[in-house]
């Protein structure tokens, strides 16, 4: 049964902190978009790239570190790129963030070879309400580690979702992992 990886404190508060104002600085967008069309029932967030934020490869060094060792220790899939830059998302309580159940496989030709995600928590728990990353591996629902600075790692095809938020902001980064597609 595949699981879900944790790796507490892979990043700093502070590295945390330097990683949201990068985000902040490279300009935020909405998010949600599908075939083309906003689709705030799915997700209302902002986001920002990795690839557009400069001076960010030592985060992508760290996520990648982090990824081969979620894969070596918990799920030996064959791994062959990433293929999409790292992501940055702002949820906010004002229009009550959030991200709907779903799985991170779709029919792109990107989104096709994904095979792991990881999602760092950027924020101090102590900031925000709601927002509870949660990831659906069996029959229980599993609630990823709130703490600042957590690596969660977990099989893209699994479903999960980022629960309204009700106070403050959530941020948070997201890396895919990509191979030769499931089946
Ligand atoms: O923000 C999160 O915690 C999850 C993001 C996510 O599920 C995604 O970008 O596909
Ligand atoms: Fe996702």
């Amino acid at each position: 049964m595949p699981q879900v990886f944790s790796a507490p404190a892979a990043f700093s508060p502070q590295d945390c902190a330097a990683i949201t104002a990068m985000a902040a600085g490279a300009g935020l967008k909405h998010a949600g978009l599908v075939r083309g069309a906003s689709s705030p029932d799915l997700r209302r967030a902002e986001i920002a790239w990795l690839d557009d934020m400069p001076g960010g490869a030592w985060v992508m060094d760290r996520l990648t570190g982090l990824m081969a060792e979620a894969n070596r220790q918990t799920y030996g899939y064959d791994l062959t790129d990433f293929a999409e830059s790292a992501q940055c998302a702002c949820y906010r309580a004002e229009t009550a963030g959030h991200f709907a159940w779903h799985s991170d496989i779709g029919a792109g030709a990107l989104a096709a070879k994904r095979k792991l995600t990881l999602v760092v928590q950027l924020s101090d728990p102590a900031s925000y309400d709601g927002g509870g990353l949660e990831i659906w591996p069996d029959s229980h629902v599993h609630h990823a580690d709130r703490a600042q600075g957590t690596a969660t790692v977990f099989p893209s095809f699994m479903l999960h979702r980022v629960t309204p938020l009700t106070a403050g902001m959530r941020w948070s980064l997201t890396l895919w992992a990509h191979g030769p597609a499931f089946r």
